[in-house]
């Protein structure tokens, strides 16, 4: 199980209602380790050897400068050593606890990622602006930005980027060359027709999205041109979604003898009710921007069309919402996801340990003392 402060600090809920969530797998011989695969158990010893290994290098090291390994020498040692051990533990255990799928579910990542590696091509790029936004770039403009392998093993190394990201509060993703993303790259797709590999690619991607969904920061997809198949899967894993004139959302899938994979069903039943979801996956239907807006799929339609001048305004339109201290944009994020994803009494209780964050906090207090009206 997780302990309650982690467990708060990485999903913003109680540690039973993130284990049930999120369906983490359990290893109960394992004890403190007991949410950790055999997989990663061993990455962790090999670490831990190189680790041991280059420690005693650095006493062996100090033994000759000083003629002893004196006491702080080898406190400083074991400091570090438990330092190191804490981080490494923190990190593997957020990446698993974000995710839906691990070895319990029949889910080998490695073997995934060696397989999607042989599909290169493109890229998904990140910066980080110092206003706290971050700009996400699919950026395969050849092939409409379709997702080669190297791209969904990019975009979840972005991803683990923007989540030790700790001055983030917001994120755009749009694609190069004026379109978003003509979904997964139908040589890939061709190259792994079979069910076992489909499932192997769905599972990855589901996870990385759903990291993506969670993140602390306001998420934002600028549509331009057209977001079709795993490009529309990948606009429902945003917070919102803004649409550049004559652009255009399309699940394909039905044309393709398929349904969505990469968690875009499940997702655009939440954004725009079952009934609306149906008519768009049986329908693949077109949704242009007027539409996009009245069904709530869209926020806003922006009134540039060029890239520069559309990632202009979608860049002002997300920092209304991200104006303001980073402890709190993220807080706010936090308690929308869990009262997004959770049952309601988890999320009330998650709303209150967020809560408990900022109350007395820095941010809480320069309020108080600077701005105690809001005329
Ligand atoms: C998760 C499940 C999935 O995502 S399955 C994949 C679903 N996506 C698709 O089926 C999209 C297939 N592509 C299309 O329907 C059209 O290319 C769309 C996106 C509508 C664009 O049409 P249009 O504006 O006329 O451009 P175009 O067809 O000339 O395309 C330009 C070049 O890009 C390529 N392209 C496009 N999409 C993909 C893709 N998904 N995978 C691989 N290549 C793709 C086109 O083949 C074309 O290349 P070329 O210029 O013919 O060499």
């Amino acid at each position: 199980m997780l302990d309650a402060a982690t467990s708060h600090h990485l999903l913003g809920c109680s540690p039973e209602t993130s284990v049930v969530m999120l369906g983490t797998a359990t290893y109960p011989c394992l004890g403190p380790f007991s949410v950790w695969s055999p997989s990663m158990l061993a990455d962790l010893i090999y670490v831990c050897i190189c680790v041991c290994i280059y420690i005693y290098n650095i006493y062996i090291f100090f033994f000759f400068l000083t003629g002893h390994a004196g006491n702080a020498c080898l406190e400083m040692v074991i400091s570090m050593w438990k330092n190191l051990l804490q981080t490494m533990k923190e990190r593997i255990l957020q990446q698993r606890r974000m995710s839906v799928y691990n070895q319990a579910h029949g889910y080998e990542e490695e073997l995934v990622k060696k397989q999607l590696q042989q599909f290169a091509g493109g890229s998904i790029n990140l910066t980080k602006e110092d206003s706290g936004i971050g700009i996400l770039t699919l950026n395969n403009p050849k092939i409409m930005n379709a997702f080669t392998g190297t791209m969904m093993l990019e975009l979840q190394e972005r991803v683990t980027e923007l989540e030790n990201w700790k001055d983030g509060k917001g994120l755009i993703i749009y694609g190069a060359g004026n379109t978003f993303c003509s979904g997964s790259d139908l040589n890939v797709v061709k190259a792994i027709s079979n069910s076992q590999d489909g499932m192997n690619m769905c599972m990855f991607m589901q996870n990385t999205l759903t990291r993506l969904m969670r993140l602390p920061l306001i998420t934002v997809a600028l549509v331009q041109g057209k977001a079709i198949g795993g490009g529309a899967e990948l606009i429902t894993a945003c917070d919102f979604r803004l649409m550049t004139p004559g652009s255009e959302i399309r699940f394909v899938h039905k044309l393709m003898g398929l349904v969505p994979g990469w968690g875009g069903g499940a997702r655009l039943v939440r954004i725009v009710g079952s009934r609306a979801a149906l008519k768009l996956l049986s329908g693949a239907t077109r949704v242009d921007p007027e539409r996009a807006l009245h069904l709530g799929l869209s926020e806003e339609t922006l009134s540039s069309s060029d890239e520069a001048g559309a990632l202009e305004e979608a860049r002002a339109w997300l920092s209304q919402y991200t104006e303001g201290p980073a402890s709190v944009i993220r807080a706010t994020k936090e308690m929308v996801a869990a009262g997004r994803e959770l049952l309601l009494e988890a999320a009330l209780r998650t709303e209150k340990d967020i809560f408990g964050t900022l109350w007395g906090g820095p941010a809480n207090l320069q309020a108080l003392a600077t701005r105690p009206k809001h005329k």
